[in-house]
């Protein structure tokens, strides 16, 4: 059956080009190729190889990591690739690995928070990789909480250094990436101390081993913090923990772009805000965000494509059974996240913008956009990877028992997916985070102060706090201004209702800790009204392509009114909508996935998906699922002999036993 397209009528089916498709979803046509041509090196590459990991060792699977780091490396090199390029290729091949903290951590924390000498003299050695270096942030026994943090640098006038240290055990470094084994250096995260003053927490690059032989410098002590969730998955990277005895760095290893310590010692606070220290999260956060949409497609293009392979019931008298797919719980399980995997690509775009745009405002002085784009990569990178490896974990659910099998890709997909939520902010901090902008913006109202970007919509609170939707019959639902009013109805009433609780309270931040869950609510709220405002505005731009924006446009309308019904609670409750407009927008909803279905396998075939990538027997270009399935269960070290090893030890004594009982 090789070479047979086993989804081919799914295919013919399409309403769409998805050629047109593929260029909307790559963002441009020059992001497609660059993609497609790097996905396919990766996948013809055979050092890239992946189908065996969950069969390694951690030892050989963290060697093998190596391999792929340092082949890439070579390639990036002899094929003179481009920063764009260079990153698509750590894209494909697809394996968590110590460059992404150097490239994603330590060389934008140097960036961002070093001087210009520190820069020149710095990442002069990282990019060339002379240097590996990692972000050591959280420590032991505090993550969330950077200001809680124990290590010490303390500057010794003296000699002109800073002396790190770890005063106890959970002041020990534990988690950062690329630190149990790899790095040669880090920025760490530490109190600075000068003149027996606490100035808070500032950056400092740290030597940690030999660039000779990789032994840990004197009174250095670093390893892997252990095995992780799952097999291969996250095991590829060291992890690792740190602990620092009285270490010595000279002072110009202060990361002193924003605040300086002088020759004498003499603290020169910062003229910009100190929340400048934590610009690399930022950074990293939209990065989460951009990447959630590839995580969740890739579950989606799965679990869809198996849905259309599979068939239960509805055959009588042996014939064909329904495709899977075509139940409506199937796919009212599957077309949102469908849905969502384009919405977050879209507002992962528009995130990205947003980034570039605060960072040129930051070059100019301008600091006024700051709190709103540390909110917005905080909320969305908590939505975003929530809503990820939930869906992610209901793809698995949506393979049935094959999606529990290794190779459906999925167990190793949700593995490595979900410390997302917890990595670079938990995501319940992180909306407290966003509930904290709103409650400020929110007590503004009124004020003079117009709110602006994300929050716009509360300066229209006179009309969202009292008005009703006007939705009369399911096409209504189909109106973006219907849609938008309804989320920021239901988003300010939330906010505004917490921030009357708040009120009641004498002490602020007591009745902050009180309403917390409240709180949370109402910042998922806003949350999704970007998200769905972001998808509509996709929409108004011009989109061109056979079909494409009626698809565009059906999955926007899923995306949101999906949400409007997992979320009845919050719009019944604050009168946004009433229980018959409820009812119409799931009548709405039965609609668009009606529409949808002839078109599902083009959509996901229109992530453009090598099966290299994928790595998922279920997921497979040609659906040729069932033997490939076989060929995989053949290659299980169970099956390379037909007794089992441990047969004559254990298993033919108690069957011997058995049968001696069994004769008595
Ligand atoms: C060989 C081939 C190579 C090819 C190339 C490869 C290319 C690879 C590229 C890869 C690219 C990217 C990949 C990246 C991979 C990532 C892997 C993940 C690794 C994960 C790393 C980590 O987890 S690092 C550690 C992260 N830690 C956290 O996130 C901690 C969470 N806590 C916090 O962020 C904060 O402390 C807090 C937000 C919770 C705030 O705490 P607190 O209430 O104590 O507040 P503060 O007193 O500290 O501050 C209060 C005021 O500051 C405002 N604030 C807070 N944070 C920010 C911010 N980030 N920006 C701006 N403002 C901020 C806050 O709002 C308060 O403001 P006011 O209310 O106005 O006072
Ligand atoms: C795979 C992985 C990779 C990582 N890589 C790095 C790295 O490279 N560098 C680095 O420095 N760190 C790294 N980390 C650490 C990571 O950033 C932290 O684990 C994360 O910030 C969460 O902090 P925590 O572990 O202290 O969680 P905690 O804060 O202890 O969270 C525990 C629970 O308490 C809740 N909670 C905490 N505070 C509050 C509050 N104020 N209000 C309400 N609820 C609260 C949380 O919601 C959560 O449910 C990594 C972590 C993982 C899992």
């Amino acid at each position: 059956m090789e070479g047979i397209d086993h989804l081919a009528d799914e295919r013919n089916k399409a309403e769409f080009d998805v050629e047109d498709m593929k260029i909307v979803w790559a963002g441009s046509r020059h992001a497609f190729e660059v993609s497609d041509r790097i996905a396919r090196l990766v996948a013809s590459d055979p050092v890239f190889e992946k189908s065996n990991r969950a069969r390694l060792s951690r030892k050989e699977l963290f060697k093998s990591t190596l391999r792929k780091c340092a082949h890439a490396f070579k390639r990036i090199i002899e094929l003179r690739l481009n920063e764009e390029e260079a990153g698509r290729l750590r894209h494909f091949i697809d394996q968590p690995a110590y460059v992404d903290l150097h490239w994603g951590m330590f060389v934008p924390a140097i960036k961002g928070q070093g001087t210009e000498e520190q820069q020149k003299k710095w990442l002069s050695l990282a990019n060339k990789m002379q240097i590996i270096g990692c972000y050591a942030q959280t420590e032991l026994g505090h993550g969330s909480n950077v200001q809680g943090l124990e290590t010490t640098a303390t500057f010794d006038p003296k000699t002109d250094e800073f002396v790190i240290h770890t005063p106890t055990q959970t002041a020990s470094k534990w988690w950062p990436g690329g630190l149990g084994k790899v790095s040669t250096h880090a920025v760490v995260y530490a109190r600075l101390i000068t003149n027996g003053k606490d100035y808070g927490i500032h950056g400092f690059i740290v030597q940690l081993r030999s660039l000779e032989d990789h032994s840990p410098l004197p009174n250095i002590t670093v390893g892997d913090i252990g095995t992780k969730m799952g097999n291969g998955a996250y095991n590829s990277m060291d992890n690792g923990f740190l602990m620092f005895d009285h270490v010595r760095i000279p002072r110009d290893q202060m990361l002193m772009r924003l605040s300086k310590v002088t020759r004498e010692g003499e603290y020169v606070p910062s003229d910009v805000p100190k929340q400048l220290v934590y610009g690399t999260m930022v950074y990293v956060r939209q990065t989460i965000v951009a990447d959630a949409s590839n995580a969740l497609s890739r579950a989606v293009c799965i679990a869809t494509r198996y849905s259309a392979v599979r068939r239960q019931f509805g055959a009588h008298n042996g014939g064909i059974e329904t495709q899977v797919i075509d139940y409506k719980t199937q796919q009212n399980r599957l077309f949102p996240l469908l849905a969502s995997a384009y919405a977050f690509r879209f507002v992962g775009e528009w995130l990205k913008w947003l980034y570039t745009d605060v960072t040129e405002r930051l070059a100019a002085s301008d600091f006024a956009t700051l709190p709103e784009a540390h909110a917005c990569t905080a909320g969305l990178k908590s939505l975003t990877t929530t809503a990820t490896a939930d869906g992610i974990e209901e793809c698995r659910k949506l393979c049935g028992g094959h999606g529990y099998l290794w190779c459906s890709g999925l167990p190793e997909l949700f593995a490595v997916y979900v410390p997302a939520c917890t990595y670079e902010g938990d995501n319940v901090v992180l909306q407290l985070q966003v509930a904290r902008f709103l409650m400020k913006t929110v007590a503004q109202l009124g004020s003079g102060k117009v709110p602006v970007g994300t929050t716009a919509y509360m300066g229209r609170a006179a009309h969202l706090l009292q008005c009703r939707s006007g939705v009369q019959k399911a096409e209504d639902w189909l109106n973006p201004d219907a849609v938008l009013e309804a989320f920021e109805a239901r988003a300010l009433r939330m906010a505004v209702t917490c921030a009357k609780n708040l009120s009641k309270f004498e002490n602020q931040e007591q009745g902050f800790q009180e309403l917390l869950a409240d709180l949370v609510e109402a910042a998922i709220a806003h949350c999704q009204l970007i998200v769905v405002s972001k998808f509509i505005a996709k929409l108004e731009q011009d989109i061109g392509g056979k079909g494409v924006k009626k698809q565009l446009n059906n999955l926007c309308y899923i995306y949101a009114l999906y949400l409007l019904h997992k979320h009845l609670g919050d719009f019944l409750s604050t009168n946004c909508i009433t229980p018959k407009q409820a009812s119409l927008a799931n009548d709405q909803l039965r609609s668009l996935y009606t529409q949808v279905r002839p078109n599902a396998v083009a959509l996901v075939d229109a992530f453009n998906y090598t099966d290299h990538y994928l790595n998922s027997v279920l997921g497979r270009y040609d659906g040729n699922v069932y033997p490939k399935l076989f060929e995989e269960a053949w290659k299980d070290p169970l099956n390379d002999s037909v007794v089992p090893d441990g047969y004559h030890e254990y298993l033919r004594p108690v069957l011997k036993q058995q049968l001696r009982t069994a004769r008595l």
